[in-house]
């Protein structure tokens, strides 16, 4: 066998407590000590190896996707998701899907969502009274859970918009808890889901019923995956049923996509790719507008330019999509946030054949990865790594292998234009409309909350408005 990359030597839950306790801190260690390339190893997992350098992470973004599996390198995510999200497949049935998906975000259909986008933040607006406190953290979460069930879901009234969000931001808030997490990954996360719904929820009902619902094991959980699965089910149903070739949303789309055989996507699998998107692009966007605009609000040269060129792209008319994509300062200052709070901390493969990566021979089984917590603060790309400068990228791209805060390769981001165009549009709306001044709190750091990285508090806030408003 092949030897792997050095790396630290203590037991596997001893590296697994390390990283759950502090994960920046440990993989920082392992850098420290190891360099570019380590491996790591926790309990109940193949072995881990890190590569921080951009080189190796091209050749692993550009390998055959049938030998670096990310559907089977996620699969810790079955229990959440179900089995049919394409975040959990690999090979013909990856490609087939993602290319019924692909078309529901290329540019004209995201410049489509811009009007929703536009509506979602001044409805916050609207219900927030100025100078009084708000968390700046949940406030960017439901606008832009407001966006997906608008765009995504095609969920445009109140009551669809009800009936979906309020059990899906539930399910979001229990599937951050450790122990399921746990147990998705060491155990067949499809049969632990399948054991939820099946047998644990109706459980849990019957306690409930009698005040004894926080007693059963994963009962709120269980009884939360059945409410969305419902939800999600009624929610398609109504959709087939209603005519929908001329609605915009993704749903709609994905109900009429057909593959080159003529052959749809199921109930199920419709209802797997839908949670997907809701929870992948959801609470990541989020993450990105509440550190830009805290940012924003701590550094007023940055303000400045920002508010400059929104005066000069738009000239006090509307936001249209042109203006939108002419918005390249504030685009910069979305980009340099993702390098440094990036709501995920890398990607995923693991190794169907043994494959040479840089001067390794990596046996069949193992994990790559790469942190983009580590690699976006790698002072040999990116000088005073520590330092918010979106100057990095208004005159230069990254190449590829440098900045992953969307992954790369066959399996990059879905929805990585659409978030980045959502991110512009609900900064201009809000620099437009209102000033946002922060309250007293701890310095803001990014650290692990729930499958995501996230802020460290909830960021309280108040907000002026803009005189004209
Ligand atoms: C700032 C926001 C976002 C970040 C940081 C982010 C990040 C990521 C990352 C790191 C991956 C894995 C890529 C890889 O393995 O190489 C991914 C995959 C994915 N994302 Fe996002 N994402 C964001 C927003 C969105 C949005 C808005 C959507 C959809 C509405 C979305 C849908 C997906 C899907 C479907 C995949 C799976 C792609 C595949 O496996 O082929 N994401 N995202």
């Amino acid at each position: 066998m092949p030897a792997l990359p050095p790396g630290p030597s203590d037991h596997p839950a001893v590296q697994m407590l390390r990283y759950l306790r502090e994960p920046f801190a440990f993989l920082e260690a392992c850098t420290a000590q190891y360099g570019d390339v380590f491996t790591v190893r926790y309990l109940g997992m193949p072995p881990i190896v890190y590569f921080h350098d951009p080189e190796a992470i091209r050749e692993v973004f550009s390998s055959p996707s049938e030998m670096t599996r990310a559907g089977e390198a996620n699969s810790h995510l079955k229990f959440l998701l179900g089995p049919g999200s394409l975040l959990l497949l690999d090979s013909k049935r990856h490609e087939r899907e993602r290319r019924l998906l692909m078309s529901s975000f290329s540019g004209d259909r995201i410049a489509s969502y811009l009007d929703s986008m536009v509506t979602a933040t001044h409805r916050f607006l609207d219900r927030t009274k100025p100078g009084e406190a708000f968390s700046l953290r949940d406030a960017m979460q439901t606008i832009t859970l407001d966006v997906i069930l608008s765009c995504i879901f095609g969920a445009d009234d109140e009551r669809r918009s009800e009936a979906l969000g309020k059990p899906l931001k539930r399910l979001m808030a229990l599937a951050a808890n450790p122990a399921a997490m746990a147990c998705g990954t060491l155990f067949d996360g499809a049969k632990f889901r399948q054991r939820l719904i099946a047998n644990v929820a109706p459980v849990a009902d019957r306690m409930a019923s009698v005040g004894l619902g926080r007693t059963v094991p994963f009962g709120e959980l269980a009884r939360c995956m059945r409410d969305v699965q419902e939800a999600l089910r009624e929610h398609i149903r109504e959709h087939r049923a209603s005519r929908t070739e001329d609605r915009p949303d993704v749903l709609s789309m994905l109900i009429g996509a057909r593959d080159e055989e003529g052959h749809g996507l199921s109930d199920d699998d419709l209802r797997d790719e839908m949670l997907t998107m809701l929870v992948g692009g959801h609470e990541s966007t989020a993450t990105t507008l509440t550190f830009a605009l805290h940012e924003l609000s701590a550094r007023p040269d940055l303000m400045e330019t920002a508010t400059a060129e929104l005066e000069r792209v738009t000239r006090g008319g509307p936001l249209t999509p042109k203006a939108v994509r002419e918005l390249r300062y504030i685009e910069a200052i979305i980009r340099e946030t993702l390098r440094l709070y990036g709501a995920t901390n890398g990607f995923g493969r693991k190794l169907a054949a043994p494959l040479r990566v840089g001067d390794f021979d990596l046996p069949e089984g193992v994990l790559i990865t790469a942190s983009s917590y580590v690699l976006h603060r790698n002072p040999r790309l990116w000088p005073e790594p520590h330092r918010f400068e979106p100057e990095r990228f208004l005159d230069k791209r990254p190449r590829l292998g440098e900045y992953i805060p969307f992954g790369g390769g066959s399996r990059t981001c879905l929805g990585m234009n659409m978030a980045l165009f959502e991110a512009k549009v609900v900064v201009a709306t809000l620099l437009r409309r209102a000033k946002l001044h922060m309250q007293p709190a701890p310095p803001l750091r990014l650290v692990q909350s729930g499958i995501f990285l996230g802020p460290s508090s909830s960021v309280p806030c108040v907000l002026e408005r803009q005189p004209s408003t």
